[in-house]
Parts: C-alpha cells; structure tokens; sequence
C-alpha cells in the first residue's frame, strides 16, 4: 500500500497521515484526567473530521471520553439535513455525546464564526467538558496571518490562533491541510467540501486560493509554515508584553480613582512606559471603562498616548462605547459611559462655538484646577513648545492650536475681502502679539509690510497696571498708510486704547484692530475693534504669545494657569 509523497508502510499499521492526526491529539488531551470529556467541534470537512476520527481513537486508549459537536448555521435548506449527516458520523465513529447545535447568523465569516464560537462554547460548558477540540490546520494559521497583516495588525492579532486557548485545543495547528484530508481517506471519511471555502467572495478563500499559491510560487514553498512560524514568535512576545502591561496597569491604578466608572493615570509613569506598555496599558483601561473590544482601534489608543508624548492642548479623546480620555494638568483621567467622577467636560468644537458678531465665544469648561505635582525637568512627553513643566501648570485648555490655525484662516479671509485692491501696514504690537503676526501675515494674501511697536503695561503681574510704556517705537512713518494693528489680546484695553490715540496722531489712511483674543467681561475702556478671533473668560491666560512674567509664550494652544502656578510665580 502507498502511502502518502509515495512512501510505503506496513500493512496493519495507520496511514502516516491518520498516525500524524492521532499523535497531535495524544499530545493535545495527554494532561487531561482519566473520564475527562473531550468534545470536536466538527463540520464535516476534512480537517474537523481526521480530527474526529482521532479523537474517537485515541480517546478511549487514555480513558477520556469523546463526543462530538457539530454546528448548523441555517444558511441554506440542506444545511440542517447536512448537519445531522455529521452527527451520524459521529455517532458511527462511537462518539458519544454527539449533538448539532443550531446558531443561525448572518452569512458572513465573521458573523458565523463568532456565533458557532458561543453555541460551541455554550454546549461544552453545558456538558462538563474538559476541552473542546478545533480542526484548525497550519494553513489556516497561515491564511489568519495574511488576512491579519493585511488589516495593520499588532503583535496579539498577528499571533493568530494559539493552540490552547481555555477550554479550546487546536491539535492540528502543526499539520497542513492535506495532510487532514488524506487522513479522511485513508479511513475511507468521506468529508464534506463546504463550498464557501472557494467562494471568492469570502476573502479567506481568495487568500487560500489565489494569495498563498501565488506566493508559493513567487517566493518559494514554505510560505505556509513560515508564515505560522511568526505567529508563534509573535503570540509568545505578546504574551511577555501583556503580562508587563498586566503589572503596569496594576501599578499605576494602584490609588484611588476619583469616582466609579473613571480611571486616572499620572502622566509622569505613563510617560516612563515604553510605547508597546503604555498602549497596552492605556487599552486595558479603556476596555474596564466599557469600550467595546470589537470597535477600540489602534487609532484610538494613540490619539489617547498623545495626551502623553505630544501634549498640545488637545481636546478631550472619544472612545467607543462612550469612554473618553482627556488630559488635565499631569493626570490622565478615562471615564467610562456612566462614571460618577469628574466627567471629561465636553468642550465644544470650534465649529459649534456659537459666534458673535466678531468673536467666537469661548467659555471655561467647568472644571475644577487639578493637582499637580512638580513635572520633572529634561523629560520628553510633551509636543514642541510644550515645557513638561509648564504642561503641569495648564488648569484648561480654553482653545486649542487647531482651534487657533482654522480661526486666523476665517479672519484673514475676512481681511484680504476688506482691502482688495490696497496694500496693508500691519503694525503688530510685541511681544505677545509674535505668534499672530506671525500666522496672519502669512495666511493674508492682500499685499502688505509689517512695523512693529513693543510695549507694556503687564510686567510679570496678572493685570494691567494702567501705565503703558513704550519700549520700542514704528521705524517709519505711517501716515497715508492703511494700518492694521495686530494684538493678541484686548483686556482691560487699556494698551489699545493708549495705542490707538498715539498712532491716530500719526494720520494714517485708516486705523483698524485684529484682536485674536477678548476679555468681553474684563473690558473698562470703550475701544473699537473691528476683527476678533476668541471671546474669552476673563481669567488670566498664557500660550501662543501670552506670557505670564515672559514665560509660557511657545505654549502653541491658549490656556488658564492654575492658582498653585499662579502663586508660586513665573517659571521656564
Ligand atoms: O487690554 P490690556 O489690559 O491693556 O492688556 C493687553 C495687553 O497686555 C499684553 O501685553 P503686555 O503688557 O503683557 O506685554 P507683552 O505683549 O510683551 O507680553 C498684551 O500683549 C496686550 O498688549
Ligand atoms: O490674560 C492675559 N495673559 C497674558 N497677558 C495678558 N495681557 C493682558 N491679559 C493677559
């Protein structure tokens, strides 16, 4: 007798094939206890069926039970008809229980896989059992690997299927396909051939029969095997990064949280992670909090470590499922749909932002100052013109930098349609108004130059002292010009209006102000400004030029300062 590649063995002993089955079985139940149940989930095809057919010979030889369990999906009419053909089979090997479980789904891979997964489960839990056996072969390890590698996949995903995973075993994981299904034949199986397995709209059957061929040929034979190859390297790191990430959640969840439903993180330790840790560690919260698995995407992780590595004032981070991250001072706070502690404020987006005649309204978000402790110097997680110190110092983020970029677009729009035909002297009024300048000249497409004039009426205090000095006047005359005088913010307007009486007696053309911020509330001197980015509280604020005793000024987002960071003064 010929067995199979041609080699010979003896009469009375298994075909290689069946030998190579019932070892990988023996191996799979050899910890199980005598009387233990295993069950096979078996469809009827090659591989679940040389699985059966082991099972049902070499269980009885270590005093296991076997029995089998076959699942009818309902996806067309014979299909129930089929799945008792299965159980017969089953029944014709002595398996014992054997039962067809019905679980209808939609006919799609996914949806049928998940649903044979829970009735499966559902059954062997129901029934005692002490494992449930999968017919998965190498090939379809291979095939998980591509189709995974081809969605962006991380090292867990790509791992693919394990062999032992709680109660499921994959005894076949090692053997290929063919091999399966020449064991079928050597005990005279006759397999069904589910013909959704060549049905190219499913995409696993175009990998199985088009994709692996083809790379086969291009690449070499072994592709298969080298390609389960790397999900087992991959598992075995993933499962080492888990278990690290395991001991960091639990370390640095280990104090209190501030309500139910709500994790906080301190960014200090976050932030010492390695990004494999911090992103493990940062889904696992978000999975406790309720996001759902299915729909939490490596996109939403990241958006959430860069509350951490590039923090620019962002807004708070959406999660599915109702979870959100948002960053405030050093701390990191998840709240899941229905948290008890400080819910992340929802701000409003620019674009909602109710807008006044000149301004958008910007309003504090509600939130109280959190507790900082002292940000170490020197460390890197936090995005460019973002001192960790000075992150630590930010109570809120009143408006963000995107919020800033798209807001200067919509004036200088505004603008460049006012003075259509003429040529603009921009006069912009240092220090705090470099940034403005700065991203207006260059978002204006109306011609223009740029003066310059430095004064001051802050000091380091937190209001204005009412004395406006000139530390640097215009280099040239104004006069016939049509000025444009650039301020990064109207508060008491005392400076504005000190400046604009001073430059009026220089007899320019005309006269107007572009103010990107306002304090409408803090406003003592009656000032006429014809464009204006934000309407503010009238807190005290720092960031894209606003300088609190010179410092902060890079910060690219305006923020309030916390009182703590008020009181203890200025620092870099
Ligand atoms: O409406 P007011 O209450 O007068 O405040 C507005 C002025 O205060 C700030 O300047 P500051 O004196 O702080 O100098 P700086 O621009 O160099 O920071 C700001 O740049 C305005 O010019
Ligand atoms: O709120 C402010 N911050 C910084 N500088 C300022 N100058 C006037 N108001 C402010």
């Amino acid at each position: 007798m010929t067995g199979i590649e041609g080699r010979r063995y003896r009469p009375g002993s298994p075909a290689p094939a069946v030998a190579a089955t019932r070892l990988a079985v023996r191996h799979a139940v050899a910890d199980l206890p005598p009387g233990a149940l295993v069950l096979v989930a078996c469809s009827g095809g090659p591989d679940s069926l040389a699985l059966a057919a082991a099972a049902a010979f070499v269980a009885p030889r270590r005093a296991l039970r076997a029995g089998l369990l076959t699942v009818d999906h309902g996806w067309d009419p014979a299909s129930g008809g089929r799945a008792e053909a299965v159980a017969e089979l089953g029944r014709a090997l002595r398996l014992d229980p054997v039962e067809v479980l019905v679980a209808h789904s939609a006919r799609s891979e996914g949806a049928a896989r998940d649903a044979r997964r829970a009735a499966l489960l559902a059954a062997a839990e129901r029934l005692g059992a002490a494992a449930l056996l999968l017919g998965h072969t190498l090939d379809d390890q291979a095939e998980t690997v591509l189709l995974r590698l081809a969605r962006g996949s991380g090292a867990r995903t790509l791992g693919a299927m394990a062999p032992r995973d709680g109660l499921l075993r994959r005894p076949l994981l090692g053997l290929r396909r063919d091999l399966a299904r020449h064991a079928c034949l050597a005990e005279g199986l006759e397999p069904w051939d589910d013909p959704t397995n060549a049905d190219a709209v499913f995409a696993r059957a175009r990998v199985r029969h088009t994709l692996l061929p083809a790379l086969e040929e291009q690449l070499g034979p072994g592709i298969a095997e080298a390609l389960a190859r790397s999900a087992d390297l991959l598992r075995a790191d993933a499962a080492t990064l888990d278990a690290l990430a395991g001991d960091a959640h639990a370390r640095l969840t280990a104090t209190a949280s501030p309500g139910a439903g709500t994790v906080e993180l301190a960014v200090d330790a976050l932030g010492e992670l390695p990004s494999a840790l911090r992103t493990r560690v940062l889904r696992r919260v978000a999975l406790e909090l309720g996001a759902s698995a299915a729909a939490l995407r490596a996109e939403h992780i990241w958006a959430v470590e860069e509350l951490v590595t590039r923090w620019r004032g962002q807004q708070p981070v959406p999660l599915p499922s109702g979870v959100t991250a948002r960053r405030r001072g050093d701390r990191i706070t998840v709240a899941g749909p229905g948290s008890t502690g400080p819910r992340p404020s929802p701000r409003r987006r620019l674009a909602d932002r109710p807008e006044t005649e000149e301004g958008m309204q910007v309003s504090h978000a509600g939130v109280s100052a959190p507790d900082f402790d002292d940000a170490r110097p020197g460390e890197e997680d936090t995005a460019p013109g973002v001192p960790p110190q000075q992150a630590a110092d930010i109570g809120e983020v009143l408006v963000t930098a995107d919020e800033i970029a798209e807001r200067i677009a919509a004036l200088a729009a505004k603008v460049d349609a006012d003075y259509a035909g003429r040529e603009l002297l921009l006069v912009g009024v240092l220090k705090g108004a470099v940034m403005v300048m700065a991203d207006l000249s260059r978002a204006l497409r109306t011609p223009l130059t740029m003066e310059f004039m430095a004064v001051s009426s802050y000091g380091s205090a937190t209001s204005s002292s009412g004395v406006v000095r000139i530390l640097k006047d215009l280099d040239r005359s104004i006069e016939g010009r049509d000025v444009l005088v650039v301020e990064d913010i109207i508060d008491s307007g005392l400076t504005l209006s000190w400046l604009l009486k001073n430059l009026r007696s220089r007899n320019p053309a005309s006269l107007e102000v572009l103010a990107l911020f306002r304090k409408p509330e803090a406003i003592t001197v009656d000032v006429d400004v014809r464009y204006v980015g934000f309407d503010i509280p009238s807190a005290f604020v720092v960031g894209y030029g606003l300088d609190y005793g010179e410092h902060y000024r890079t910060l690219p987002f305006v923020g309030t300062l916390t009182p703590e960071a008020i009181a203890r003064g200025p620092r870099p």
